[in-house]
């Protein structure tokens, strides 16, 4: 048996036919098919006594005057005409048993009840006794309907009446066999156990021959026996299937007595009762698998959660929304140009006395790929140190020299194409690559250089800077990264945390505040402009992703997309505050302004965020003018693998962004380099322009929206401004020290520590903090030293003692 649950476990789970029926509409249309099968079964039965009677009124269906005399009138007399006359005889009674089985089910919602095995082999029983039937009660047409008895006529015709009887015997086998299990082996194992009961109690008579030993063996035999009998009686069978277990573990010899043939022909030994020893045996408590259980259940009555429902009716922007931007035929290809680029690449090349063996050109929208394979000897060295002076001798510009191409073995050379080619925004949108993308937050940023839509996906950016000179696309750039969310994304799926301190490039998406954005709560506007509130924003969505985080870990689950699978099939309660988590892209423009004017205290949330916040779906795109140093600091950029290049004016701003150069050559007006790990892209940007985007928020802005922005959790900041932290346990281990040369001297300094304690500045800087953060000196104050607020030596020991407590 154990054998046996093991092997079904391994099995995978059958496919359901499911009709997906509501609860309440299984309960009724299972009840209307049970009562339907009782009225069915009323009817055949009264068909038997009445046929002949009502056989006249079978074409007189529609008359209303004429009455039948089965218990179901017309209807009764029509239906057992059909099923019994016509069809199966008496053995059409096994239908009204089929179909109240199959309401039943409905009613009760029962699962892998066998209802299809039912079916077949009640077909197959319907048939062979119609046959049967027919064959034997040729004169009694009613016993065998006419299918029996053409049947019989029919096989009659070609093997004879011996044949038919062959016949009928040989589906009379399957039928034993394989409905009822009827095998020689049980036979012959049921002919065994009477004998065997039959020797047992010879033996009982002759028990004085035997030994101490055996007797008392007999004794426990006969016990466990009487357990078994016992049990068969009280039908109580997972009790007894348990003590069976154990039984044929204890005794393997012993195992045919358990099989399923014999729990009820075990014989009931009244004399052994009156010794029986009583045995309580504990009732059997199933643990039931509860979430499971009650998702699937959960999920059977109210389908799978769809977070879209709230905004059922929302409709995704259209694509007429956005405009062609005059390109209707794709890339018109200059032949002249080609030509005259190529000689001047050759010529180019042969001053430096490097021969060409192939060269290959890849039109894109705004530049040309020129792929060289150079003669054999030439070493790819020498024209990477010539890359500048080549481009010197093209004389364009926007020329960039990829020697050699990763994975090739070529080298391109990139030449702007004179009339440059607008990628608009409606043809990445309505690229199959773009609509089939199966992300999680599809972009489409543009074409490349071969002119392939460039569709990546930001959750697995998982973040993004982007870095390009005034006027070189980047405000393009970022509404073409929200145009393909609003595309792709129902408002309950994605909401935007948008930062634009210049105030003016994200203020359109206002409009879709209540679809699409989140904000702080009690906060008026959506889209943040001012530093303060930059801050406090930052520092909820490290909230949010404490939060975020401890919901994935009592759901254990790893990231949010399980997160969300596992809470749309219902496995996780709301009333354990888990929800459907939406993603949460942070946009901020312009970085370079809030990184200077906010320092530390926006760099630090975002580098926690860009470190962690990838599991849990926040996603950050940074955009600055600025690629400094002291802007893209060490910490952003080693969070942010995927880095976007706009033009930008020096080789050293390039190397910034995007650890390489390149990004200085570009032509601008959306040409930009994208690198997401080693390789560097050229793409060419979608253009979207201010009016789509004003008709797209509009289209969204004017459908019935959710009451409020997302809000996102409450931060109480700290109103000084300063993050001074009294934290006894995160204090200098000379603070104590500290604090006493600071009150014997009344002089509240940092280089007094650094003198007295022969500190450096770093570390008295620290402990001065300290000392302000524990009351015992007074603010920085410029020029003059910190005020000390503690009188003496006395004084500090209570301050300390105070502390102690
Ligand atoms: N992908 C593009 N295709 C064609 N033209 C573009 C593209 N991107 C930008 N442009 C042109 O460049 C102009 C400036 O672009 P954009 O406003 O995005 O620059 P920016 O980098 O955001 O500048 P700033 O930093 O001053 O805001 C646009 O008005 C447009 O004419």
């Amino acid at each position: 048996m154990a054998k046996k649950s093991k092997s079904s476990k391994s099995t995978p789970p059958k496919k359901k036919v499911s009709l997906n029926l509501s609860k309440q509409n299984k309960i009724i249309l299972g009840s209307l098919i049970m009562l339907f099968s009782v009225a069915l079964f009323f009817a055949f039965i009264s068909f038997f006594f009445t046929w002949q009677d009502d056989q006249s009124l079978l074409s007189e269906f529609s008359n209303r005057n004429q009455e039948a005399k089965n218990l179901l009138n017309k209807f009764g007399a029509g239906i057992s005409h059909f099923f019994v006359y016509k069809g199966f005889g008496i053995a059409s009674l096994i239908f009204t048993f089929l179909f109240f089985v199959s309401g039943l089910r409905l009613f009760l919602s029962l699962k892998d009840t066998g209802l299809l095995r039912k079916w077949i082999w009640g077909l197959v029983f319907i048939i062979w006794i119609s046959l049967t039937l027919g064959f034997f009660a040729e004169k009694r047409p009613l016993l065998g309907g006419l299918v029996g008895y053409e049947m019989n006529d029919f096989m009659q015709d070609y093997v004879g009446k011996l044949g038919v009887i062959l016949l009928l015997l040989f589906g009379l086998i399957v039928i034993m066999v394989r409905l009822f299990k009827l095998t020689p082996d049980h036979l012959t194992a049921y002919y065994q156990k009477k004998k065997s009961s039959l020797s047992k109690e010879f033996e009982d008579d002759a028990a004085e021959t035997y030994s101490d030993e055996e007797i008392e063996a007999l004794i426990k035999k006969e016990e466990k026996q009487k357990v078994i009998d016992t049990y068969t009686h009280k039908k109580d069978i997972p009790a007894m299937e348990t003590q069976r277990e154990t039984k044929a573990e204890a005794k393997p010899e012993t195992k045919t007595i358990i099989t399923k043939d014999f729990e009820v022909t075990i014989p009931v030994e009244e004399e052994v009762i009156e010794e029986e020893l009583p045995m309580q045996v504990e009732k059997i408590v199933e643990e039931g698998e509860e979430t499971d259980n009650l998702a699937s259940k959960l999920v059977e009555d109210y389908g799978e959660f769809d977070p879209t429902l709230e905004l059922g009716n929302y409709k995704f922007p259209t694509i007429d929304l956005l405009d062609q931007h005059g390109v209707t035929g794709g890339i018109t290809i200059n032949q002249e140009e080609l030509e005259e680029n190529k000689n001047k690449i050759v010529e180019t090349l042969k001053n430096y006395k490097i021969g060409i063996a192939q060269i290959k050109a890849t039109i894109g929208p705004t530049v040309t790929l020129y792929e060289i394979v150079p003669e054999a000897g030439v070493r790819i060295s020498k024209i990477k140190n010539l890359e500048d002076d080549i481009a010197l001798s093209l004389a364009a510009l926007g020329i960039r020299i990829i020697a050699p191409i990763p994975g090739k073995g070529t080298i391109g050379i990139e030449v702007p194409n004179k009339n440059a080619t607008i990628v608009s925004m409606r043809s990445v949108i309505t690229s199959s690559k773009f609509q089939k993308a199966e992300m999680q937050l599809p972009i489409a940023f543009g074409k490349t250089i071969s002119n392939e839509t460039f569709v990546v996906d930001l959750a697995k950016m998982p973040h993004l800077l982007m870095a390009g000179a005034t006027g070189q696309g980047k405000s393009v750039g970022l509404n073409a990264v929200l145009t393909s969310l609003l595309y792709k994304k129902h408002p309950a799926e994605v909401k935007f945390v948008l930062i634009d301190p210049k105030k003016v490039e994200l203020t359109l998406f206002n409009k879709i505040e209540r679809h699409f954005l989140a904000k702080l709560p009690n906060s008026e506007d959506a889209i943040i402009t001012d530093n303060t509130k930059v801050i406090h924003t930052l520092n909820s969505l490290c909230i949010e992703m404490d939060n975020r985080y401890e919901l994935l870990k009592m759901a254990l689950v790893r990231n949010i997309k399980e997160y969300n699978v596992k809470f749309k099939a219902r496995k996780l309660n709301p009333n354990d505050g888990h929800m459907f988590l939406p993603y949460i892209v942070l946009v901020i423009d312009e970085f370079a302004d809030l990184i200077m004017t906010a320092g530390k205290e926006v760099e630090t949330p975002i580098a926690r965020l860009a470190q962690l916040a990838r599991a849990i779906g926040i996603h950050l795109i940074i955009a600055t003018q600025r690629p400094s140093v002291n802007v893209i600091t060490g910490i952003i950029k080693a969070n942010f693998p995927a880095r976007i290049a706009f033009r930008v004016t020096s080789k050293i701003d390039s190397r910034t962004i995007l650890d390489a150069q390149g990004a200085d050559q570009l032509i601008g007006r959306g040409d930009m380099l994208y690198t997401q790990g080693n390789d560097v892209t050229r793409i060419q940007c979608a253009f979207v322009d201010t009016p789509e985007v004003a008709k797209i928020v509009e289209f969204i802005g004017s459908q019935r929206a959710y009451p409020d922005a997302h809000l996102l959790p409450e931060y109480e900041g700290d109103e000084s401004g300063t993050s001074l932290d009294n934290n006894i346990t995160d204090r200098d281990a000379l603070f104590r020290d500290a604090a006493e040369v600071i009150v014997i001297a009344q002089q509240g300094s940092a280089s007094l520590i650094q003198r007295k304690l022969k500190l450096g500045y770093n570390r008295a800087g620290r402990i001065i903090d300290q000392l302000e953060a524990a009351g015992i000196v007074g603010p920085f104050e410029g020029s003059k030293a910190r005020q000390v607020y503690v009188s003496d030596m006395a004084a500090l020991e209570v301050i300390f003692n105070n502390e102690k407590k």
